[in-house]
């Protein structure tokens, strides 16, 4: 069976891009996070991404990964499963964006979430 493995260039429906440098024999990964959009007045910049992958025999593999991001104070946590349809391979993700706030009063409106699918480049 096809083993969807993490390592590569992806793309998602907002035009973001994502590399993935090498999966190790555990599942852990490094690589690149390159924004399309952004609500942070600072200009867009890659930004590094920590995650680790499930290496199951059946290739449908589910993982996380985190973006700590470089011009903006917030970090984004994603989780998610690759399916490999018909020799095509996508990822169906959840992430959640934690912005920092200046107070907790303002904690209420600190988190968003969201779905998002990528393809290979
Ligand atoms: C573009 N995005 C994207 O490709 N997503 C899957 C979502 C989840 S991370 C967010 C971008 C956050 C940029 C940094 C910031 O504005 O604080 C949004």
């Amino acid at each position: 069976p096809q083993q969807c493995n993490l390592a590569g260039s992806w793309k998602n429906d907002l035009g973001s891009k994502m590399y993935v440098s090498k999966v190790d024999d555990k599942g852990n990964f490094l690589g690149e996070y390159h924004t399309a959009v952004s609500s942070a007045q600072k200009p867009i910049e890659p930004s590094p991404l920590v995650g680790s992958q499930h290496l199951d025999e059946d290739g449908q593999c589910t993982f996380g990964f985190t973006v700590n991001w470089k011009f903006s104070d917030s970090t984004a946590v994603f989780v998610g499963q690759c399916f490999a349809e018909k020799g095509e391979e996508i990822l169906q993700t959840s992430w959640l964006l934690r912005e920092k706030v200046d107070s907790q009063s303002s904690n209420w409106k600190a988190t968003r979430t969201g779905q998002n699918t990528f393809t290979r480049m």
